[in-house]
């Protein structure tokens, strides 16, 4: 099958794993660094959107903590992180300046992601970001969440950011070159898979045990992160990150590592999920012309279409819509809470801050967060 669809991939995520960046335990992998850099570089600067989410921070601190022994205590291990993180964005820092890039550091936690509010917040922080041309370097918050740094997987987080920015692809770099139908650490012979969908059940023996010294999850965090990816419609390849310009060569169509197709379109799912999300926590009911902007032309919902509020929401929950006679239009989630939402109900974008005192959004719910019923 060809990798069509990669080529085309507008917005990509890339992961770059603790086993890969940390040069067997000896420091940052500085050669890899200034190589993944330039073709990510290179990437945004042909006009596509990456989002870079690193390990190695504990890597990097326990080297300069002179440690030579991953610690088994946790709040060493946070405290290796938070010493790590530093470095570790400096050293992307130095060479995306190089080559004329910005970047941003964004520390997540799952739940930064889970709950709704923080869920736009992160959202629109990224996309701001990306339109600035910024290279986000994302990791784990290590100083506050303890689960992700005990299983050492970043996979998760990479594709929960995927879900999050509607990414069309997920790049995971990885020691090995992709997926083998076994563990080549233990089957030299093992055969690598090309190309498959992620939710083929048949793969779910290939990923049994956990990854090596400073990598942990292995590829069971991997296939599980494909699966995740897939739920907002984007691909995943896992694929090797020392192999010379993997990047650019995986963008350009060629068949490197394993590819992990999604069932559907990354818009297309994000409606789909939108939909199905079942408790709504208020109505918003709009006046004939905000119908037809959402039904014909598929617009944001504006504030100065609504005429009236009902309910208790928080920025981030879903509202549905209804028409003027009470039929459902659309649902969605609302970039102001219901407080905020009855004072602008009517008033047009521009005088949203003279009435609420600041404006966060233009839009009180982003097209992007909008199923049409
Ligand atoms: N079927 C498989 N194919 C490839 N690698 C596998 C497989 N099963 C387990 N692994 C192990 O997963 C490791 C990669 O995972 P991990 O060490 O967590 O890396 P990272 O830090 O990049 O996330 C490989 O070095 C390999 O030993
Ligand atoms: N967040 C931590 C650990 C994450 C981690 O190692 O994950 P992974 O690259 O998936 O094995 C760090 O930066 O060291």
């Amino acid at each position: 099958m060809t990798r069509e669809k990669l080529t085309s991939a507008r917005r990509l995520v890339v992961k770059i794993g603790s086993a890969l960046l940390t040069d067997d335990g000896k420091g940052l992998y500085a050669q890899g660094l200034d190589s993944w850099v330039a073709q990510l570089a290179a990437l945004q600067q042909s006009g596509r959107e990456v989002v870079l989410v690193s390990s190695g921070a504990v890597a990097e601190g326990m080297t300069r903590l002179g440690w030579s022994q991953r610690p088994e205590d946790l709040h060493q291990l946070q405290a290796a992180a938070a010493v790590g993180q530093v470095g570790l964005v400096h050293a992307y820092e130095t060479r995306f300046r190089q080559h004329g890039l910005q970047t941003a550091q964004i520390l997540l936690g799952h739940d930064d992601i889970s709950a709704r509010d923080r869920y736009l917040n992160a959202r629109s922080t990224l996309m701001t970001l990306l339109e600035l041309n910024v290279v986000p370097v994302v990791n784990e918050n290590d100083t506050v969440v303890t689960d992700e740094i005990r299983f050492g997987d970043n996979d998760t987080l990479a594709a929960l950011v995927a879900n999050l920015i509607d990414a069309d692809a997920l790049i995971i770099l990885t020691d090995q070159q992709g997926l083998y139908a076994s563990d080549p650490r233990h089957n030299p012979d093992a055969e690598l898979i090309s190309d498959a969908q992620a939710s083929d059940t048949q793969l779910d023996p290939m990923v049994g045990g956990s990854g090596g010294g400073l990598g942990r999850g292995g590829m069971l965090t991997k296939l599980r992160a494909a699966r995740l990816a897939a739920r907002s419609g984007s691909d995943t390849v896992i694929a090797g990150g020392r192999v010379d310009e993997v990047l650019t060569r995986l963008l350009a169509g060629e068949e490197l590592g394993t590819l992990l197709r999604a069932d559907q379109a990354p818009m297309a799912a994000r409606k789909k999920w939108l939909a199905g999300q079942l408790r709504s926590q208020g109505t918003l009911q709009l006046d004939a012309g905000a119908v037809r902007v959402l039904r014909q032309q598929g617009r944001s919902l504006l504030a100065v279409g609504v005429t009236r509020v009902s309910g208790r929401f928080n920025r981030g929950d879903l509202v549905l819509c209804i028409g003027p006679d009470g039929e459902e239009v659309a649902r969605g989630l609302v970039n102001y809470s219901a407080d905020e939402a009855k004072k602008i109900a009517g008033v047009g974008s521009k005088d949203i801050a003279e009435v609420l005192g600041y404006i966060g959004d233009p839009e009180l719910i982003h097209r992007d967060n909008l199923a049409v019923s």
